[in-house]
């Protein structure tokens, strides 16, 4: 298969929003800026301008002085943006107050609603004046336990007009994940639904909010959101009301956004938490408004006639991402369920019924389309779809294969990755550019990105750490409870002074794009060679009967040697037949290092609420390692599987 899968035809590059922003800053600011490398290069040399030029184009609603654009700009952490700015997020957000569709809500229960940016607009104006009733200030927390629907956005709408802070995390955490996380903001206020659907059950979220409320005392106000069914009576549930009740004392009016500062906390979302108490990032207005525009306007195309779909929870980032589309004054689409539920073409349903033009999800979810046989090509007509996103963990270069032989031939795949930490992106997609297999298209604009080698040297076509060498504005504004952030310097600082460290293994490509092999710090390491994961897993899920895979480095014989855990197809069994055929094509596709030592069949393989598998914790329960904290798992006792296994003692 040719490594080049796709290249956009001059009609689509004619279109994009990125070729009127080039010949924007060629005409005023840069005439050698032509194209995409020129433009990364401007925007690198000169990121006052370019961050100012994002602004216009997007035509961010904010007031005062945009100089000095940047101060201290040598400093990592340190640097800050628009200082003399102040800015509303919501405001941004609810620029629209038309009749087109903002939100298309499709539940697996068959739920299905719709609000125009008119009602959004009232609903959110009603709802920021009950909160503000209610004693929410700038600064408050607002708290989200809520299933992917309306009311979770126009909750975080409402929170962010007042100047509040919203965070949610998704109804499958456990009380001690949701205490973890809202323990530590102390949020006045929290939203929750009194159940939500996955796989046809519906599952109850309110007596899990009510131990939380209970154990929380700065929750004054538990508001509950109308979805599946309506709770006959809050009764028992001290301090509860229902949305309606909530919200029926007010008039949709004017709404009254509180313009704060650039950096004023806007998100606080939390590190995955499986190596102790999550670490609550705090994300301001500003860097995050204009870092998600520029990602949509430029790097996605969003356009107002377009509808936006990522399948998500409230608890991931890419739910922050996907609702910034308002911004855009797209249709965002939003899905709460299972995505194989009732069938695993549910969501390739939405995409007809819906016309949704982008389309994201995670890297797992497409290998598992894949595996189960799915072929939207043949089963759909997804006439609209340009544009398949995936992130979460790095998409192997088969599935490239797989969405344009059996999706789609004729759309942008861009393969996107960052992450909760910059509540946004360091390489992704541009519509002007090629798709080359197995790569992310390109280095985000304005983000400095490079790839250093363990001297801090900066290397391409060499695997090596993914660092960020100049300040961005969606760096976290800190960590929450951090005052001297010590935390937050610790977390991304430590290991080369005043540049972040990602922790991604990846390699800059000599066309420019970016290949990611894994999490630096679950690289293996088999005689001294470092390895990323990524680079197994690619070629595992190859071999049919093999439905996913976690690799580990483990500590043999003062050495490390590869041990590969599968879950395989219903029924099958890991003999020595199908041992071999995966070390063979393991072997025959990469180097006789990457060949694991043990191969072990698992009933199940552990991984985040977010669907991301837990290398680290897997590694630490097979060495006898204690794992801090299992309430960030969807699945905690599959850790179980892997302790004191005989076939890892010789
Ligand atoms: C954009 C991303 O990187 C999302 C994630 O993997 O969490």
């Amino acid at each position: 298969m040719a490594d080049l899968l796709w290249q956009p035809s001059p009609e689509r590059v004619g279109r994009a929003n990125l070729s009127r922003f080039i010949k924007t800053i060629a005409s005023e600011l840069d005439p050698s800026v032509q194209d995409y490398p020129s433009l990364y290069e401007f925007s690198i040399r000169q990121p006052e301008k370019f961050w100012t030029a994002i602004w216009d184009f997007c035509g961010i609603r904010a007031s005062g002085d945009r100089d000095p654009v940047l101060v201290d700009a040598n400093k990592m952490p340190g640097a800050s943006w628009f200082p003399n700015v102040r800015v509303n997020f919501a405001e941004n957000l609810l620029r629209y107050r038309d009749d087109r569709l903002a939100i298309v809500f499709r539940g697996e229960s068959g739920i299905s609603r719709e609000w125009t940016y008119a009602q959004l607009y009232d609903e959110v104006s009603r709802l920021a004046q009950a909160l503000s009733q209610e004693g929410v200030r700038p600064g408050d927390r607002v708290a989200g336990f809520m299933p992917n629907i309306p009311e979770a956005v126009i909750a975080m709408l409402a929170t962010a007009s007042l100047g509040a802070v919203w965070s949610s995390c998704s109804p499958d955490f456990g009380t001690q994940g949701v205490l973890d996380r809202f323990g530590q903001i102390e949020p006045k206020v929290l939203f929750t639904a009194a159940s939500y659907a996955y796989g046809k059950k519906s599952l109850d979220c309110l007596e899990r909010i009510r131990d939380v409320a209970a154990k929380l005392p700065s929750v004054q106000r538990v508001v509950v959101a109308p979805y599946l069914e309506e709770p006959a009576t809050l009764a028992a549930f001290p301090n509860a009301v229902t949305w309606r009740a909530f919200t029926e004392p007010f008039q949709a009016q004017p709404i009254d956004f509180v313009r704060q500062s650039w950096s004023a906390p806007l998100y606080i979302l939390y590190s995955s938490g499986t190596t102790g108490v999550p670490k609550c990032i705090v994300h301001g207005v500003g860097g995050t408004l204009i870092q998600h525009l520029k990602e949509l306007v430029l790097h996605a195309d969003l356009k107002r006639e377009d509808k936006l779909f990522y399948y998500t929870t409230c608890g991931w980032m890419m739910w922050n991402w996907l609702v910034s589309g308002l911004a855009v004054g797209a249709t965002i689409v939003l899905f709460d369920g299972s995505p194989f539920h009732p069938k695993p073409e549910v969501l390739w349903d939405l995409v007809d019924e819906v016309g949704v033009t982008v389309f994201g999800t995670s890297a797992k979810y497409i290998s598992a389309l894949e595996k189960a046989g799915v072929k939207p090509r043949e089963s759909h007509k997804l006439l609209a779809l340009k544009t398949v996103l995936s992130t979460g963990s790095p998409l192997a270069p088969e599935s490239f294969d797989f969405v344009y032989r059996d999706i789609k031939p004729r759309l942008l795949l861009g393969s996107i990755s960052g992450g909760t930490d910059i509540v946004s992106c360091f390489a992704l997609a541009a519509p002007i550019l090629p798709v080359y297999r197995g790569e992310l298209q390109c280095r985000g604009l304005g983000m400095k990105v490079e790839i250093y080698d363990e001297d801090g040297r900066a290397i391409r076509e060499t695997p090596g750490e993914l660092v960020c060498t100049a300040p961005f504005p969606s760096m976290p504004i800190g960590f929450w409870n951090d005052p001297d952030g010590a935390k937050y310097r610790a977390a991304y600082f430590e290991r080369f002074d005043n540049i972040w460290c990602h922790g991604d293994w990846a390699e800059l490509t000599d066309r420019e794009g970016i290949v990611i092999y894994g999490r630096s710090d679950a690289t293996l390491n088999p005689g001294g060679v470092r390895i990323g994961t990524a680079e197994i897993y690619r070629q595992v899920e190859r071999v049919e009967d093999v439905l996913e895979s976690l690799c580990i480095g483990q500590d043999w014989q003062s050495d490390v040697r590869v041990v590969l855990f599968v879950r395989l197809r219903e029924g099958v069994v890991l003999d020595d037949a199908l041992a071999d055929r995966i070390k063979k094509t393991i072997r025959d596709n990469t180097t006789p290092r990457h060949v694991p030592a043990k191969i072990i069949q698992v009933a199940d393989i552990p991984r985040t609420i977010s669907g991301k598998i837990v290398e680290l914790a897997v590694r630490n329960v097979v060495h006898g390692r204690p794992v801090r904290n299992t309430d960030a798992l969807a699945n905690p006792d599959a850790l179980k599987l892997y302790a004191d296994l005989p076939q890892l003692k010789d």
